[in-house]
Protein backbone atom coordinates (compact mmCIF):
# COMPACT_ATOMS: atom_id res chain seq x y z
CA UNK A 1 0.00 0.00 0.00
CA UNK A 2 1.42 3.68 -0.64
CA UNK A 3 1.37 6.35 1.74
CA UNK A 4 -1.10 8.51 -0.40
CA UNK A 5 -3.76 5.34 0.15
CA UNK A 6 -2.72 4.82 3.63
CA UNK A 7 -3.68 8.50 3.99
CA UNK A 8 -6.60 7.99 1.90
CA UNK A 9 -7.91 5.38 4.34
CA UNK A 10 -7.09 7.66 7.85
CA UNK A 11 -8.80 10.26 5.98
CA UNK A 12 -11.89 7.97 4.94
CA UNK A 13 -12.18 6.25 8.02
CA UNK A 14 -11.42 9.33 10.08
CA UNK A 15 -9.41 6.91 12.10
CA UNK A 16 -5.57 5.51 12.65
CA UNK A 17 -6.00 2.71 14.56
CA UNK A 18 -4.23 -0.62 14.42
CA UNK A 19 -5.77 -3.66 15.87
CA UNK A 20 -3.36 -5.87 17.12
CA UNK A 21 -3.89 -9.96 16.13
CA UNK A 22 -2.01 -11.00 19.24
CA UNK A 23 -4.73 -14.13 19.38
CA UNK A 24 -3.82 -16.55 22.56
CA UNK A 25 -5.68 -19.62 23.07
CA UNK A 26 -5.57 -19.10 26.35
CA UNK A 27 -7.44 -16.07 26.14
CA UNK A 28 -9.83 -16.48 24.00
CA UNK A 29 -13.44 -17.10 24.67
CA UNK A 30 -14.07 -21.31 25.74
CA UNK A 31 -17.07 -21.53 23.56
CA UNK A 32 -15.01 -21.00 20.13
CA UNK A 33 -12.43 -23.77 21.54
CA UNK A 34 -14.63 -26.48 19.80
CA UNK A 35 -14.57 -25.32 16.46
CA UNK A 36 -12.07 -26.18 13.72
CA UNK A 37 -9.60 -23.23 13.63
CA UNK A 38 -10.16 -21.09 17.22
CA UNK A 39 -7.54 -18.57 16.36
CA UNK A 40 -9.14 -17.95 12.40
CA UNK A 41 -12.44 -18.26 13.91
CA UNK A 42 -11.65 -15.29 16.92
CA UNK A 43 -9.91 -13.43 13.96
CA UNK A 44 -12.39 -13.48 11.64
CA UNK A 45 -15.06 -12.38 14.44
CA UNK A 46 -12.82 -9.32 15.49
CA UNK A 47 -12.09 -8.57 11.84
CA UNK A 48 -15.55 -8.65 11.07
CA UNK A 49 -16.53 -6.76 14.29
CA UNK A 50 -13.68 -3.54 13.49
CA UNK A 51 -12.87 -3.42 10.35
CA UNK A 52 -14.99 -0.45 9.87
CA UNK A 53 -12.76 1.86 12.35
CA UNK A 54 -9.48 0.20 11.71
CA UNK A 55 -7.05 1.35 9.15
CA UNK A 56 -4.73 -1.65 10.23
CA UNK A 57 -4.63 -4.74 11.55
CA UNK A 58 -1.48 -6.10 13.02
CA UNK A 59 -0.63 -9.98 13.92
CA UNK A 60 1.60 -10.61 15.79
CA UNK A 61 3.68 -13.53 14.41
CA UNK A 62 4.79 -14.78 18.07
CA UNK A 63 1.16 -16.29 18.99
CA UNK A 64 0.91 -18.31 15.27
CA UNK A 65 4.26 -19.47 15.56
CA UNK A 66 3.82 -20.53 18.65
CA UNK A 67 1.24 -22.88 17.55
CA UNK A 68 3.52 -24.97 14.79
CA UNK A 69 1.89 -25.40 11.67
CA UNK A 70 -1.26 -25.14 12.55
CA UNK A 71 -0.62 -21.23 13.87
CA UNK A 72 0.90 -20.69 10.65
CA UNK A 73 -2.20 -21.51 8.73
CA UNK A 74 -4.14 -19.47 10.94
CA UNK A 75 -1.98 -16.75 10.22
CA UNK A 76 -2.23 -17.16 6.53
CA UNK A 77 -6.24 -17.17 6.54
CA UNK A 78 -6.40 -14.22 8.78
CA UNK A 79 -4.20 -12.40 6.48
CA UNK A 80 -6.32 -13.44 3.37
CA UNK A 81 -9.32 -12.34 5.03
CA UNK A 82 -8.55 -8.78 5.97
CA UNK A 83 -10.57 -6.27 3.49
CA UNK A 84 -7.78 -5.53 0.82
CA UNK A 85 -7.75 -1.60 1.75
CA UNK A 86 -6.96 -2.46 4.92
CA UNK A 87 -3.16 -2.15 6.20
CA UNK A 88 -1.14 -5.24 6.76
CA UNK A 89 1.35 -5.20 9.22
CA UNK A 90 3.21 -8.71 10.24
CA UNK A 91 4.83 -7.44 13.56
CA UNK A 92 7.87 -10.08 13.10
CA UNK A 93 10.70 -8.30 14.46
CA UNK A 94 12.89 -9.77 12.37
CA UNK A 95 16.62 -8.65 10.91
CA UNK A 96 20.11 -10.75 10.08
CA UNK A 97 22.31 -10.66 8.30
CA UNK A 98 21.83 -9.78 4.63
CA UNK A 99 21.02 -12.84 2.88
CA UNK A 100 18.56 -13.98 5.98
CA UNK A 101 16.93 -10.79 5.89
CA UNK A 102 16.24 -11.39 2.11
CA UNK A 103 14.13 -14.87 3.48
CA UNK A 104 12.51 -12.84 5.72
CA UNK A 105 11.43 -10.47 3.66
CA UNK A 106 10.07 -12.99 0.96
CA UNK A 107 8.27 -14.58 3.91
CA UNK A 108 6.53 -11.27 4.80
CA UNK A 109 6.43 -9.31 2.14
CA UNK A 110 5.80 -11.28 -1.10
CA UNK A 111 4.55 -15.06 -0.30
CA UNK A 112 1.99 -13.73 2.80
CA UNK A 113 2.08 -10.29 1.26
CA UNK A 114 1.82 -8.01 3.92
CA UNK A 115 2.75 -3.98 3.63
CA UNK A 116 4.84 -3.91 6.74
CA UNK A 117 7.19 -5.62 8.49
CA UNK A 118 9.05 -4.40 11.91
CA UNK A 119 12.61 -4.99 11.92
CA UNK A 120 14.59 -4.80 14.76
CA UNK A 121 17.39 -2.09 13.95
CA UNK A 122 20.98 -3.32 15.76
CA UNK A 123 22.49 -5.26 13.32
CA UNK A 124 22.59 -2.27 10.91
CA UNK A 125 22.19 -1.25 6.98
CA UNK A 126 22.78 -4.47 5.00
CA UNK A 127 20.28 -6.26 7.60
CA UNK A 128 17.60 -3.90 7.19
CA UNK A 129 17.94 -3.13 3.30
CA UNK A 130 16.63 -6.56 1.98
CA UNK A 131 13.26 -5.47 3.02
CA UNK A 132 13.52 -2.28 1.38
CA UNK A 133 13.75 -3.74 -1.79
CA UNK A 134 9.77 -4.21 -2.87
CA UNK A 135 7.28 -1.82 -3.91
CA UNK A 136 5.18 -0.31 -1.77
CA UNK A 137 6.02 -2.31 1.19
CA UNK A 138 6.98 -0.95 4.22
CA UNK A 139 9.80 -2.08 6.79
CA UNK A 140 8.70 -0.51 10.18
CA UNK A 141 12.06 -0.36 12.19
CA UNK A 142 12.18 -0.25 15.97
CA UNK A 143 13.11 3.00 17.64
CA UNK A 144 12.04 3.99 20.94
CA UNK A 145 9.76 0.96 22.50
CA UNK A 146 6.91 0.93 24.88
CA UNK A 147 8.67 -1.89 27.41
CA UNK A 148 11.22 -0.59 30.64
CA UNK A 149 13.72 -2.57 29.14
CA UNK A 150 13.91 -0.21 25.85
CA UNK A 151 15.87 2.34 28.05
CA UNK A 152 18.72 -0.59 28.63
CA UNK A 153 20.29 0.32 24.98
CA UNK A 154 17.72 2.93 22.99
CA UNK A 155 18.71 5.82 25.55
CA UNK A 156 22.06 5.22 26.02
CA UNK A 157 24.28 8.32 25.60
CA UNK A 158 26.80 7.65 22.34
CA UNK A 159 30.19 9.57 22.90
CA UNK A 160 29.39 11.53 19.50
CA UNK A 161 26.39 12.88 21.18
CA UNK A 162 22.19 12.12 21.59
CA UNK A 163 21.29 8.52 22.27
CA UNK A 164 20.98 5.47 20.63
CA UNK A 165 17.58 6.04 19.47
CA UNK A 166 17.94 8.95 17.74
CA UNK A 167 20.23 7.58 15.94
CA UNK A 168 18.91 5.29 14.57
CA UNK A 169 15.93 7.79 13.20
CA UNK A 170 19.00 9.89 11.78
CA UNK A 171 21.20 6.92 9.63
CA UNK A 172 18.34 4.68 8.82
CA UNK A 173 17.09 7.67 6.70
CA UNK A 174 20.12 7.05 4.64
CA UNK A 175 18.70 3.55 3.85
CA UNK A 176 15.07 4.12 2.59
CA UNK A 177 12.35 7.15 1.98
CA UNK A 178 9.68 8.16 3.98
CA UNK A 179 7.45 6.26 1.52
CA UNK A 180 9.21 2.58 2.74
CA UNK A 181 10.44 3.79 6.47
CA UNK A 182 7.91 3.68 9.17
CA UNK A 183 9.27 3.89 12.96
CA UNK A 184 8.29 2.17 16.04
CA UNK A 185 7.67 4.61 19.08
CA UNK A 186 5.78 3.50 21.91
CA UNK A 187 2.64 5.58 23.39
CA UNK A 188 4.60 4.81 27.51
CA UNK A 189 7.07 7.23 25.83
CA UNK A 190 4.91 10.18 24.11
CA UNK A 191 7.43 12.86 26.33
CA UNK A 192 10.02 11.98 23.36
CA UNK A 193 7.64 12.61 20.42
CA UNK A 194 8.50 16.36 20.20
CA UNK A 195 11.91 15.70 19.83
CA UNK A 196 11.34 12.82 17.19
CA UNK A 197 9.53 14.32 15.03
CA UNK A 198 12.60 17.07 14.96
CA UNK A 199 14.80 14.19 13.71
CA UNK A 200 11.70 12.49 10.98
CA UNK A 201 8.99 15.12 10.51
CA UNK A 202 7.55 13.60 7.61
CA UNK A 203 7.34 9.55 8.48
CA UNK A 204 4.46 7.28 9.82
CA UNK A 205 5.30 5.93 13.21
CA UNK A 206 3.77 2.80 14.66
CA UNK A 207 2.71 3.92 17.89
CA UNK A 208 1.48 0.61 20.35
CA UNK A 209 1.16 0.94 24.30
CA UNK A 210 -2.50 2.50 24.50
CA UNK A 211 -4.86 0.10 26.10
CA UNK A 212 -3.09 -2.32 28.56
CA UNK A 213 0.05 -0.94 28.80
CA UNK A 214 -1.45 2.96 29.73
CA UNK A 215 -0.21 4.97 27.17
CA UNK A 216 -2.26 7.99 26.35
CA UNK A 217 -3.74 8.60 23.40
CA UNK A 218 -3.97 12.26 23.63
CA UNK A 219 -0.12 12.53 24.10
CA UNK A 220 0.27 10.74 21.06
CA UNK A 221 -1.75 12.72 19.25
CA UNK A 222 -0.57 15.86 20.44
CA UNK A 223 3.15 15.57 20.08
CA UNK A 224 3.19 12.85 17.18
CA UNK A 225 0.99 13.69 14.67
CA UNK A 226 2.09 15.37 11.36
CA UNK A 227 0.88 16.96 8.11
CA UNK A 228 0.05 13.79 7.02
CA UNK A 229 -1.26 11.85 10.37
CA UNK A 230 1.57 10.08 10.21
CA UNK A 231 0.31 7.80 13.08
CA UNK A 232 -0.97 4.66 13.33
CA UNK A 233 -1.78 3.90 16.93
CA UNK A 234 -2.14 -0.19 17.98
CA UNK A 235 -4.15 -1.73 20.35
CA UNK A 236 -4.44 -5.26 21.16
CA UNK A 237 -5.38 -6.56 24.44
CA UNK A 238 -7.45 -3.54 25.07
CA UNK A 239 -10.08 -4.10 22.29
CA UNK A 240 -9.65 -8.45 21.46
CA UNK A 241 -10.17 -9.22 25.19
CA UNK A 242 -12.12 -6.53 26.50
CA UNK A 243 -14.26 -9.02 27.39
CA UNK A 244 -13.43 -13.17 27.03
CA UNK A 245 -17.55 -14.16 27.44
CA UNK A 246 -19.29 -14.96 24.36
CA UNK A 247 -20.18 -10.70 23.71
CA UNK A 248 -16.32 -10.28 22.66
CA UNK A 249 -16.78 -9.07 19.27
CA UNK A 250 -19.17 -6.68 20.35
CA UNK A 251 -17.19 -5.40 23.18
CA UNK A 252 -14.00 -5.58 20.79
CA UNK A 253 -16.32 -3.19 18.48
CA UNK A 254 -17.49 -0.54 21.41
CA UNK A 255 -13.49 -0.12 22.05
CA UNK A 256 -12.50 0.05 18.72
CA UNK A 257 -15.15 2.26 18.07
CA UNK A 258 -14.31 4.46 21.44
CA UNK A 259 -10.65 4.77 19.99
CA UNK A 260 -12.03 5.70 16.38
CA UNK A 261 -14.04 8.83 18.27
CA UNK A 262 -11.40 10.06 20.19
CA UNK A 263 -8.87 9.74 17.22
CA UNK A 264 -11.44 11.52 15.18
CA UNK A 265 -11.56 14.31 17.32
CA UNK A 266 -7.66 14.60 17.08
CA UNK A 267 -7.55 14.65 13.61
CA UNK A 268 -9.73 17.72 13.33
CA UNK A 269 -7.76 19.52 16.44
CA UNK A 270 -4.18 18.71 15.19
CA UNK A 271 -4.20 17.85 11.75
O1 LIG B 1 6.49 -3.57 17.44
C1 LIG B 1 5.50 -3.58 18.17
O2 LIG B 1 4.37 -3.66 17.70
C2 LIG B 1 5.68 -3.33 19.60
C3 LIG B 1 6.72 -2.49 19.94
C4 LIG B 1 6.80 -1.97 21.23
O3 LIG B 1 7.65 -1.17 21.54
N1 LIG B 1 5.87 -2.37 22.14
C5 LIG B 1 4.85 -3.23 21.84
O4 LIG B 1 4.02 -3.50 22.72
N2 LIG B 1 4.79 -3.78 20.58
C6 LIG B 1 3.75 -4.77 20.24
O5 LIG B 1 2.48 -4.12 20.26
C7 LIG B 1 1.49 -4.98 20.85
C8 LIG B 1 0.95 -4.31 22.10
O6 LIG B 1 -0.10 -5.05 22.64
P1 LIG B 1 -1.07 -4.49 23.78
O7 LIG B 1 -0.21 -3.99 24.88
O8 LIG B 1 -1.88 -5.69 24.16
O9 LIG B 1 -1.92 -3.41 23.16
C9 LIG B 1 2.18 -6.32 21.07
O10 LIG B 1 1.98 -7.12 19.91
C10 LIG B 1 3.64 -5.96 21.20
O11 LIG B 1 4.48 -7.00 20.79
Amino acid sequence: MTRAELFGQIQKKNSFLCVGLDTDLNKIPKHLLNTEDPIFEFNKRIIDATAQYAVAYKPNIAFYEAYGVKGWQSLEKTIAYIPKDIFILADAKRGDIGNTSKMYAKAFLENMNCDAITVAPYMGEDSVKPFLEFDNKWVILLALTSNAGGKDFQNLELTQGGELYEEVLRKSQEWGTTDQLMYVVGATRAEALTNIRKIVPDHFLLVPGVGAQGGSLKDVAQYGMNNQCGLLVNSSRGIIYASQEEDFAEVAEEKARELQLEMQQYLSEFL
